[in-house]
C-alpha cells in the first residue's frame, strides 16, 4: 500500500476529567479525501489541532511524510507542507484581499521580512499569492477591503491562502459553513479536483458534500473513532446510524 500522507498513531488527549480524544489513529492517503463527521463536540476540532501542531497530544503520535511530527510547531508543519482552512475565520479583515494571500505566501516562505511593504513588493510572493487567488475564482477581487467580501467569499479566500504553501496535504475545518447551495456546489467542484494535487482531511458537517466527496469516512463519537469506510460502508454501518447519522443516512 502506499504511504500514507499524513497520519495519526493512537492519539489521545484530555481537557481534565473529558477525554477529547481516545486513540485515535487514522490515516490520509495520496489524491484522497478523507471526510471526519460526528456530532457537536464529539472532538473533530480537537483531533485537527494535534494533527496541525497548534495542541499537544497526550499520547500518541503524528506523521507527515512518513515523518514525525509530533513536537514540531504549527508553523514547520505548514512549512513542511501541512495547508489548513479554519472554522472560524483567520484572515486580516482589513487588509486587502491580495494582502491576506501575500501573508500566506509568506509564512510558506519563512524569510524574515523586517517591513510588511516589502513583502508586499516581492515579485515572487505577489505571484504566489495572485495564482492562488485565481484558483478559487478571486482574482478580480484582489484590492478589495477582506471585510467588504461576502461569506462564501470569505471562505474561498481561506482556501487560497492555504493554497499559497502548495500544501502537500490539506486539512480543512468545515469550509462549507455557512455557504449557501450555490458556494458549497462550487466549493464541492473545487475541492474534488484539488484532491489530486493535495489529498484532504475534511471536516464537515454539510452531508451532501461529504457523501459526493469523501474517498473514505471516519466518524468521530465521544472522541473515539468508531467506524472508517466508504461512503456506501459508513451508511450501512448499524453503530454510525445510531450514533450519528439517522435519518441522513
Ligand atoms: N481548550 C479546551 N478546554 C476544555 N475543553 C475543551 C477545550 N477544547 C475543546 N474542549 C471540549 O472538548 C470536546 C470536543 O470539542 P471539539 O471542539 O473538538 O468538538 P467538535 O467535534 O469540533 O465540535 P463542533 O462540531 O461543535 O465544532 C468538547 O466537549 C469541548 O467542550
Amino acid at each position: 500500500m502506499t504511504e500514507p500522507v499524513l497520519q495519526t498513531l493512537g492519539i489521545s488527549k484530555s481537557f481534565g476529567a473529558l477525554r477529547a480524544s481516545r486513540d485515535i489513529s487514522l490515516d490520509l492517503r495520496p489524491g484522497e479525501i478523507h471526510a471526519i463527521i460526528g456530532p457537536n463536540g464529539a472532538g473533530k476540532t480537537t483531533l485537527i489541532g494535534q494533527i496541525c501542531g497548534t495542541l499537544r497530544p497526550d499520547a500518541g503520535s503524528v506523521r507527515l511524510h512518513g515523518r514525525d511530527v509530533t513536537h514540531k510547531a504549527a508553523r514547520e508543519r505548514a512549512r513542511a507542507g501541512l495547508g489548513r482552512t479554519f472554522q472560524i475565520s483567520s484572515l486580516a479583515m482589513e487588509d486587502t484581499v491580495l494582502e491576506n494571500a501575500v501573508l500566506g505566501a509568506l509564512g510558506a516562505g519563512g524569510r524574515p521580512w523586517r517591513f510588511w511593504s516589502n513583502a508586499l513588493s516581492d515579485k515572487g510572493l505577489r505571484e504566489t499569492a495572485e495564482e492562488a487567488l485565481a484558483r478559487v475564482g478571486l482574482q478580480d477581487h484582489a484590492r478589495r477591503r477582506t471585510a467588504e467580501l461576502s461569506h462564501g467569499q470569505r471562505r474561498q479566500l481561506e482556501v487560497a491562502v492555504a493554497l499559497t504553501l502548495r500544501p502537500k496535504a490539506l486539512v480543512m475545518d468545515e469550509p462549507m459553513a455557512g455557504m449557501g447551495p450555490e458556494g458549497s456546489k462550487r466549493l464541492t467542484g473545487f475541492l474534488d479536483a484539488l484532491r489530486a494535487e493535495a489529498p484532504i482531511l475534511l471536516v464537515e458537517h454539510d452531508m451532501d458534500a461529504v457523501f459526493s466527496l469523501a474517498d473514505r469516512i471516519s466518524v468521530l463519537v465521544y472522541g473515539e473513532v468508531i467506524a472508517t469506510g466508504t461512503v456506501d460502508e459508513i451508511r450501512a454501518d448499524a453503530a454510525v446510524r445510531e450514533a450519528y447519522l439517522g435519518d441522513e443516512a
